[in-house]
């Protein structure tokens, strides 16, 4: 089975959380945290500012671990660490998403979360 190791970034502000929406691929439409797959011979720290950059032309600040995600795919086992996160500089520009909320603690269910981030938001929710 193919593995493939992300990071993600629940970037938070003013008490809210930032999602974006999926443009394209298999699960289009879908919401996720912004991030993306880890480069050989990156930290996760670095392969996060990367991610946030190319992806969102931001620069940000990763903070604290929240947690690791383990979720098996049909196509490939998927391993995920989400970090809190904040802005340093930029705007969030969306190059590559659809859509973006902020999403308060409460509004986190009304989205669809891509499956592997049902387990995120449950953890975010019980931190
Ligand atoms: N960035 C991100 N990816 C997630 C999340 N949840 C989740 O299941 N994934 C999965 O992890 C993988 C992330 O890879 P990626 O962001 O580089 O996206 P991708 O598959 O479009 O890669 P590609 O652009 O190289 O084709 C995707 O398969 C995506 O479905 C999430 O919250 N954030």
């Amino acid at each position: 089975m193919k593995q493939i190791e992300v990071v993600a970034a629940v970037i938070c502000h003013n008490g809210k959380f930032f999602a974006t929406q999926r443009g394209y691929g298999e699960f289009k439409d879908f919401w996720e945290f912004p991030g993306g797959k880890m480069e050989p011979g990156e930290t996760r720290e670095e392969a996060l500012k990367r991610e946030i950059r190319e992806e969102l032309d931001t620069e940000i600040s990763v903070d604290t671990f929240l947690t690791t995600v383990e979720y098996p795919y049909p196509a490939f086992h998927l391993t995920m660490h989400c970090f809190f996160c904040s802005v340093r500089s930029g705007h969030l520009e969306l190059k590559e998403h659809e859509n973006a909320a902020w999403l308060r603690l409460e509004e986190l269910d009304s989205v669809d979360w891509l499956p592997a981030d049902v387990e995120v938001v449950k953890t975010i929710k019980n931190h």
